[in-house]
């Protein structure tokens, strides 16, 4: 079967979250002992998790964060503060345990996956899952990124990673990348596909200066108007102006949604695989649950774009999965809620009818 059928038949398989089982936790939630609704968007949180997973109960101990890196042409525009051998040396800092993300996915209780699905380098290593689809895009600024079919391909890579997980037991994925340059390839993604201006997505990544801010923005206006992508046509705008890891992300999503797995999306690469997984399955932002608000400017308006309502805002702007995988003990504490809580009845607490009685 040709790459694009799979793909088509991976959206296909996308149908949309549980809707009973979701009104059945609704009304377990509402007969716990708290005023209805006190828990608020831990509430809604579980409601959805019920809904996506299909289970009335849903108890998500086996989690993953899924690490797509990839190297990014652009770079050579000086769009960001480090240098591209960043890429391969922290892959390498993520398989030895070394990272931020590997850190707080060890509090979490998360297995990291790292992939490599287009670093420049050749990296070998027990741990790595090696599936480098070309080393690196081109440079978005004098061409496009690469092909259609090395976008699609990129994307079913990150569905292969998440079909096999699901096979070992993994039941939530968590979205992360590394990819020095990434944060201008995803600002041309936002821009192609919502209209947003190259000045406003832009944001100052791994930490660049007033100078090469202005740069980026021009940079990315340059490789928009050069390539042209079709904003109807979100494949186009992925191999046009996207990234291998940005493509991995969304095969990610896609995925997730396509086995009934809740998928938590981090920060501002990651939500711009989102809005091609959105644009290609429009059903799929049901399975997404945003963590955290990016400080990288543009990161706001890309949710409130996607109408995804994140659950932190700590100033985070690492990307690698860490907002993500922060946000899986939030996702724990609202399980628990629903498994543990007692109810009026069980505890013999008034549920506040008119007639003040306990419930039965
Ligand atoms: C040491 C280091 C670790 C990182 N971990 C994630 N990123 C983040 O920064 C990069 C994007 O920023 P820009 O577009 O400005 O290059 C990505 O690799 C992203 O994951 C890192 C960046 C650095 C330098
Ligand atoms: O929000 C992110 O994902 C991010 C922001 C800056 C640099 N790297 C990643």
């Amino acid at each position: 079967m040709r790459n694009e059928q799979v793909l088509e038949q991976l959206i296909r398989r996308i149908t949309g979250p549980h809707e009973q089982v979701a009104a059945e936790a609704a009304a377990h939630v509402d007969i716990l002992t708290k005023p209805p609704g006190s828990l608020g968007k831990l509430e809604e949180l579980v409601i959805r998790l019920a809904g996506i997973t299909g289970q009335s109960r849903p108890c998500l101990e086996r989690r993953a964060v899924i690490v797509m890196a990839a190297d990014h042409g652009v770079v050579a525009e000086g769009v960001s503060a480090f240098p591209a051998e960043v890429t391969p040396q922290m892959v390498l800092n993520f398989l030895a345990g070394g990272a931020a993300v590997n850190v707080l996915a060890r509090h979490a209780g998360a297995d990291v996956l790292c992939v490599d699905i287009g670093v420049n380098a050749d990296l070998e290593h027990p741990e790595l899952i090696s599936r480098k689809v070309r080393k690196g895009t081109a440079n978005m600024a004098k061409g496009p990124a690469m092909t259609r079919d090395e976008a699609i391909q990129a994307i079913l890579v990150g569905a292969e990673v998440v079909a096999s997980e699901v096979d070992r037991g993994t039941q939530i994925f968590v979205t992360g990348e590394m990819g020095i340059g990434n944060t201008t390839a995803s600002a041309a993604v936002m821009c192609a596909l919502t209209g947003i201006s190259p000045a406003s997505a832009v944001g100052r990544g791994t930490g660049i200066d007033d100078v090469g801010l202005q740069r980026k923005a021009t940079v990315v206006s340059q490789a928009l108007s050069l390539n042209a992508p079709h904003a109807e046509d979100a494949l186009d705008v992925l191999s046009k102006v996207g990234g291998l890891e940005i493509a991995g992300l969304t095969g990610v999503i896609l995925a997730a949604a396509a086995n009934g797995c809740p998928v938590v999306v981090d920060g501002f690469i990651s939500t711009a695989a989102a809005l091609i997984a959105r644009q290609l399955a429009p059903v799929s932002t049901a399975y997404m649950i945003a963590s955290h608000t990016s400080d990288e400017s543009g990161h706001a308006a890309l949710l409130r774009e996607m109408d995804l309502k994140p659950m932190l805002d700590l100033n985070m702007r690492l990307g690698e999965g860490t907002g993500g995988v922060l946000s899986l003990h939030l996702i724990d504490a609202a399980c628990r809620i629903l498994n543990e809580m007692a109810t009026f009845a069980s505890a013999g607490v008034s549920d506040g009818s008119p007639q003040g009685e306990v419930s039965s």
